[in-house]
């Protein structure tokens, strides 16, 4: 990770800016600004050939004032303990944005899942549970999928989790499958609560959804859930890309064909065509002439490098850390609205709550009930957000961090972790 984008260090420079906005004392944030808790773990594996490779793993508890700790587990060969970290206290922030009653945890293991077979895959991930077990738990850390994890992925983890303990324990983790205590509507949730927030947003400045063009970066469970969401809804996708290629397209691509072929090509876009597509970069994905760019993939995307030629108007950040500061300021002076990660991808930490609802009471809610109170909790976190970006006259990611900080900061009062 190069210390120039290093995402804690931007993560740390929004918090101290919300803090002086909130006229906070460092000593009311200043446990705020380290996690609780970093484990570092070996993840030795036999892999098919009869080698032992070790992967490097983490798990970051950043904070647990609000409830368990909360977040996804990140499988990539650029994991690292800082972009764990900052992925670890966005989970604080956007938990408390919504307002559910968790912390803020994340997890990585550092491997190129590409290069892994199936088997490969599953013991890597028994043991990386192994390893961080004693710190997991329904009540005290309860893992989900990030990039490169699903509900696969998730299956293994509770089962992992489940034989160590002598019972099952679906709790220990959400985004599993719907056969073994997984949610209806967890899958497209993040995607879901993307589009809650764009529409939110629509609505907010009193502008049309129809035809709005749209560019998203990023075709996996966030990006492409996003992309058929807002085709449905009226939206012109002009322009999807994955780590393999970006197309583009001015009428708009066929989100259904693509989502089938990349289904049935490793996930992957390259080679996909429909007549009138364009292959292009993914870094002129960025730059396309859009009404609405949509970052989906991984961090530190939009930079000082670019921010200078990104015409959108409106960027949504379905992906964590997409901006960095510098950048961002650039947008702001730029007039473009972001809608920050913390407040636009929550919608599949909402769903997971939801999930580990379920599990506790052993009980199961139908999709409808949960896609439309997860529509609730969006519009309410939207306009209380909106409501501080017009009263104190700051971004949106500020004011995000704003009533963030505030709830998390009010918690730690209340139970007397303060003089
Ligand atoms: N899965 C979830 O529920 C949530 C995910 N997020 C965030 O959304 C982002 C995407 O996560 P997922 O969709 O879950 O992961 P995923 O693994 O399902 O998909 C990632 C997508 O990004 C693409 N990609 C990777 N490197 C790229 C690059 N350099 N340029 C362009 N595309 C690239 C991949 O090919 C893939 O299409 C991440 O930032 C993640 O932290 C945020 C909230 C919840
Ligand atoms: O669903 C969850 O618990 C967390 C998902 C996640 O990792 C994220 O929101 O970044």
């Amino acid at each position: 990770m190069s210390e120039k984008y290093n995402p804690y260090q931007n993560m740390l420079d929004v918090l101290d800016d919300a803090a002086m906005r909130l006229g906070l004392s460092i000593n009311d944030y200043i446990t705020l600004r380290q996690p609780e808790r970093e484990l570092i773990v070996s993840v030795p594996v036999v892999m098919d050939d009869g080698r032992t490779e070790v992967f490097t793993g983490y798990r970051v508890q950043h904070s647990s004032t609000r409830g368990p700790c909360k977040g996804g587990i990140r499988f990539h060969p650029a994991s690292d303990l800082d972009e764990v970290k900052a992925l670890a206290a966005w989970m604080t922030w956007k938990c408390a944005v919504v307002n559910i009653p968790y912390g803020g945890a994340k997890g990585g293991v550092r491997c190129d899942p590409s290069k892994l077979s199936q088997s490969e895959l599953k013991n890597m991930t028994r043991r990386y549970t192994a390893m961080i077990l004693p710190i997991l738990g329904p009540e005290q850390d309860v893992p989900a999928p990030d990039v490169n994890t699903d509900a696969q992925v998730m299956a293994w983890i509770m089962d992992t989790y489940s034989t160590f303990k002598g019972h099952v324990v679906p709790a220990v983790v959400t985004g599993k499958p719907l056969e073994i205590g997984g949610s209806l509507g967890r899958r497209e949730a993040t995607g879901r609560g993307v589009m809650f927030s764009l529409l939110n947003l629509l609505e907010t400045l009193g502008l049309e959804k129809q035809g709005k063009t749209v560019a998203i970066q990023g075709f996996g469970n966030v990006g492409g859930v996003a992309a058929q969401l807002l085709q449905k809804n009226g939206f012109k996708i002009v322009a999807i890309s994955d780590a393999s290629c970006a197309l583009y397209k001015q009428d708009g691509i066929d989100i259904e064909a693509a989502t089938r072929y990349a289904e049935d090509n490793k996930r992957l876009l390259v080679g996909y065509n429909e007549a009138g597509i364009e292959v292009i970069t993914n870094e002129e994905l960025l730059e396309l002439n859009v009404d609405v760019l949509i970052p989906a993939a991984l961090e530190n995307q939009i930079k000082e490098e670019n921010v200078n030629n990104i015409r959108a108007k409106i960027i949504v950040e379905a992906a964590n850390g997409p901006t960095t500061k510098q950048a961002d300021e650039i947008l702001e002076k730029k007039g473009v609205i972001v809608v920050p990660d913390i407040l636009a991808n929550a919608g599949g930490v909402v769903v997971s709550y939801f999930e580990w609802v379920q599990n506790e009471q052993s009980f199961t809610w139908d999709e409808d009930y949960i896609n439309s109170n997860l529509e609730k909790i969006m519009k309410k976190a939207f306009d209380e957000v909106w409501q501080v970006h017009v009263d104190k006259g700051v971004s949106l990611r500020l004011a995000a961090y704003m009533v963030a900080l505030e709830r998390v900061v009010k918690t730690k009062k209340l139970r007397g972790v303060f003089p």
